[in-house]
């Protein structure tokens, strides 16, 4: 017997005669080469008079070599108005003879399955009620994706094969059960009242098959359309098939999804597996099927949709240490008391002492229980680790050996540890206990930033009994243990505005971005700021004072010169300040000199709060702060405190989170900080897509280091290989900038942030990392711009904007249309930044222009950053041309 094809229809039209009727007639079209024979012709038949198929008795799948086959129907099928619970499904044979004789088409009969219960029933009546319309329309839309579907699934050229089957599946729950149709060899030409002999052989690869082409299908759908319908866009909520992804809007998905017996598939898919990648979602109902379904329904889809066999992880997909499970252990490690969360098909590795696990050839990724009876015994290679140092018979990663050094373990001369697991080690061979290794406070938030997990009970805490700190017993986010969030490096030089975009996506992104202990710290430190603003603008005041009393000497000389008398000094200036305020003052400036502010301020805020308010009213700080630009040691945010220092210094003080945000020094005490955070989602009125949904859901780690823990040689950065982008932060405003190093060179800033930048982009760790180049204070230099030339920095000097007569104001109106300088300037910076990083790395750089104080801008830029670690995922699918948005010049520039 020749194996059988099978063929999609690629139109159908749908007519309904004067009695009543409906008539059809199938065509293919065809679109491939010229086949040397006649094709085989669809003959229209009436719709009456084809016979239909009853269900298929629950067929047990050993019986399968018994060839269960579809009866036909003893009476002629009925139109589906007056029978709605059964409906034409069509199989059209194209029989033709060998050698490419004439095609003759041979209509099969109908295989029709009845609903398996009410809902589906009604589901039908349903469809029914909206008669021929909808009825065609679904004929349509399989006119659609059958037409793409067929120059694939049908092959004229290959002459072996006799036999063209092609189902037709109908809205109604169809042919998904009865499994693979083999025709008879030799088909009677219009023969519609034989029904085929149905084969349950191959039938794992049959459902492979007919998934692949409705992966197929799913791909070729208008992006955003309702699968069924073909209307909708993107926007418009839908509700996803677990087997095939096909899409259906509100209108359709209980048309297309039947009564759901297996949960959320569409009717043609029950019976297949689930799409692996949506295992994850299983049972979780969306907002769609809940508005559709009552409480009881929704409930009762969802447990079929978790508990039905067909949707269970088959065991042998999963691997331990290199066996394949079995049913029971499948069961022993997803019934344990911490398992595997969303185990997926793959092949692990567990050490069953520790219960560290993990993806082979890779870190651990999770603690799951010890001591299960799963798998083979864990082999040395299990995590590809390259170190040494082993943990129960496991070479361990580099990543572990750091988190090790740092909870303070031994690591020298490439010990082999025994780990339990609570943590407790010793070195093999030994009998005594060395410690814990979550004994140290920090580990755990180590572990975090390292993507390493950490125990999910306090076992450890209390059997160890180290843990004791905030840090440590702080819960660790359960993604981190799955470690499926994305990690972002934000990188940047001294003052570049690292610590404002960290702050900037807390306050976007988390419900609570600061703790009352935070907040409590927070405000002695610009409590402690303002103090130190105060020095500087003490320090200016008497910069100020000496300068007047300069200009009142030479003055009176002058007067002197002239009038040969000598006029008495006086011993006041417009910046003096009285005995109390300058006692003050000295003694504010004094601490400030010994670098004791820190120590002193937040104790001594209560005393000197008082006397701020005199002080601020004081003429000469007034005249003072009206020459603030003349301070160079005042940074621009100081107004922004001084104008409130008041209130910011009185004890019941308590910042906003804009107070926050402005304040220097905040972020992190010990030169490095992390906050993990999901992209909101949309709001509950705007209709999505469910892969928006499935995107806001997904986890993003933004981790930042000072410049300070880089100057280190970089050491930071070992740590760091898993991360998907570095974020380099550089402030434009920078470039007229200098520091001034130990021994009195001034270095301009903007050349310091290029130094860093080269340094970091050709560290080892980031060679095939992508980086995103934040140009940050973009407000600032817009107008610093227009008074100081970018040339004043070496590095930009060859600048030469071309300043368009527009905007050089002969013609005022246009002024919009032509770049500002500020615009030209800004991406001429980032060009630089590109080609130095393209002759470094031999890749491009994104660029994103942003005002960090301003949070649309930061969203802006951490959207972008998101869309790039989307584009890595898809970048296999990307063709790397001149054009792609990897090019080198200005587009790959967001602001
Ligand atoms: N005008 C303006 N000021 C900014 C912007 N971004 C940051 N700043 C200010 O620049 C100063 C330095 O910003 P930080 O975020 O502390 O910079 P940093 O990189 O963390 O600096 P260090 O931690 O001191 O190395 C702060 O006063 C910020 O308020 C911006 O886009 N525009
Ligand atoms: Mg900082």
């Amino acid at each position: 017997m020749s194996p059988v094809r099978t063929m999609t229809v690629a139109a159908a039209d749908v007519a309904v005669s004067s009695d009543g009727e409906a008539e059809y007639s199938f065509a293919v079209a065809y679109n491939g080469p010229p086949p040397a024979y006649d094709l085989p012709r669809a003959v229209p038949i009436a719709a009456g008079k084809i016979p239909a198929a009853v269900t298929l008795a629950q067929v047990p799948f050993s019986d399968a070599l018994s060839l269960p086959m579809v009866q036909p129907l003893s009476k002629e099928l009925k139109t589906p108005s007056s029978e709605p619970a059964v409906s034409p499904t069509s199989v059209i044979a194209f029989d033709r003879s060998h050698g490419g004789g004439s095609g003759r088409v041979t209509v099969s009969p109908t295989s029709v399955i009845a609903f398996e219960d009410a809902a589906a029933a009604a589901a039908a009546e349903a469809n029914d009620a909206s008669s021929e319309n909808s009825f065609s329309d679904n004929l349509t839309t399989r006119r659609h994706s059958n037409c793409e579907k067929e120059s694939s699934s049908f092959d004229f050229n290959d002459s072996s094969q006799r036999d063209y089957a092609s189902t037709l599946s109908s809205d109604y729950p169809s042919s998904h059960n009865i499994s693979p149709l083999k025709t008879n060899e030799t088909e009677p030409e219009h023969d519609v009242k034989r029904a085929p002999v149905l084969r349950f052989e191959e039938e794992q690869e049959q459902h492979e098959a007919k998934e692949r082409v409705k992966r197929e299908n799913v791909k070729k759908v208008k992006k955003g359309s309702c699968y069924r319908c073909l209307k909708g866009n993107r926007l418009t909520e839908k509700e996803a098939c677990l087997a095939c992804d096909a899409k259906y809007c509100g209108n359709c998905v209980l048309r297309a999804m039947g009564s759901m017996p297996e949960g959320r598939k569409c009717v043609g898919c029950i019976g297949l597996p689930i799409d692996e990648a949506k295992r994850g979602s299983l049972g979780k109902c969306s907002r769609l099927l809940k508005r559709l379904l009552n409480h009881l329904e929704v409930r009762q889809v969802m447990k079929a949709e978790r508990f039905c066999e067909v949707n269970q992880l088959p065991p042998e997909y999963v691997c331990v240490n290199g066996n394949e499970l079995g049913f029971e252990e499948l069961v022993t490690l997803q019934s344990c008391a911490n398992p595997p969360k969303n185990l997926k098909p793959g092949n692990y590795w567990y050490d069953k002492v520790s219960g560290f696990w993990g993806k082979e050839g890779q870190k651990p990724c999770r603690i799951i229980s010890p001591h299960l009876n799963v798998g083979g015994p864990i082999k040395p290679d299990a995590s590809n680790g390259n170190t040494q140092v082993f943990i129960n018979g496991r070479e361990i990663t580099k990543v572990e050996l750091r988190m090790l050094q740092l909870a303070g373990v031994q690591c020298a001369g490439n010990p082999h540890f025994w780990v339990n697991e609570d943590g407790s080690y010793q070195e093999e061979g030994q009998k005594n206990t060395k410690g814990c290794i979550w004994g140290k406070a920090g580990t755990k938030l180590v572990c975090a930033l390292l993507s390493l997990p950490v125990p999910s009970n306090s076992k450890c805490s209390s059997s160890c009994g180290f843990l004791s700190s905030n840090v440590a017993t702080r819960p660790v986010p359960d993604h981190f243990e799955h470690g499926i969030v994305h990690k972002l490096l934000l990188l940047g030089y001294t003052g570049s505005g690292t610590s404002t975009l960290f702050k900037q996506a807390k306050i976007l992104y988390k419900s609570t971005p600061f703790s009352e202990d935070e907040r409590e710290n927070i405000k002695l430190t610009i409590q402690t700021n303002v103090y130190a603003y105060l020095g500087i603008l003490l320090e200016g005041r008497e910069r100020f004072e000496e300068e007047s009393f300069g200009n009142l000497k030479k003055n009176q000389s002058s007067v002197l010169d002239t009038t040969g008398t000598s006029p008495k000094l006086g011993d006041k200036t417009i910046y003096s300040i009285g005995t109390r305020l300058k006692a003050f003052s000295d003694w504010l400036l004094k601490t400030m000199v010994s670098g004791k502010l820190d120590a002193i301020f937040p104790a001594a805020t209560r005393e000197y709060a008082p006397l701020i308010e005199e002080l601020w009213d004081d003429a000469a700080i007034k005249a003072t702060y009206e020459r603030r630009n003349e301070i160079e040691l005042l940074p621009s945010v100081a107004s922004y405190f001084l104008e409130r220092a008041v209130e910011i210094l009185r004890t019941e003080y308590e910042p906003s989170d804009l107070d926050i945000l402005y304040a220097e020094g905040v972020t992190s005490s010990n030169g490095m900080a992390s906050v993990e955070f999901s992209f909101p989602q949309p709001a509950p009125e705007e209709t999505v897509d469910t892969a928006d949904l499935h995107n806001s859901l997904v986890r993003y780690q933004l981790i930042t280091i000072h410049a300070r823990g880089l100057a280190e040689n970089c050491k930071w950065l070992e740590m760091f290989e898993d991360v998907g982008l570095v974020i380099f932060c550089v402030s434009l405003s920078d470039y007229d900038q200098f520091s001034v190093d130990g021994n009195g060179r001034r270095t301009n800033k903007m050349i310091s942030s290029r130094k860093l930048f080269e340094a970091i982009v050709t560290h080892p760790t980031f060679e095939q990392m992508d980086f995103l180049l934040i140009l940050n204070k973009l407000d600032e230099f817009e107008e610093k711009i227009e008074r100081i030339p970018l040339t004043k920095c070496d590095w930009l000097s060859d600048f030469r904007p071309v300043i368009s007569q527009h905007r050089s104001g002969i013609n005022s109106n246009s002024i919009s249309n032509s770049p500002s300088l500020a615009q030209l300037a800004s991406y001429y910076i980032g060009v630089k930044f590109k080609r130095l990083y393209s002759s470094l790395t031999g890749r491009n750089l994104y660029v994103s222009l942003v005002k960090g104080l301003e949070p649309d801008s930061v969203d802006e830029a951490l959207q972008y950053a998101k869309e790039i670690l989307k584009w890595n995922e898809e970048r296999p699918n990307f063709s790397l041309s001149d054009n792609s948005m990897y090019s080198i010049e200005a587009n790959s520039f967001s602001h």
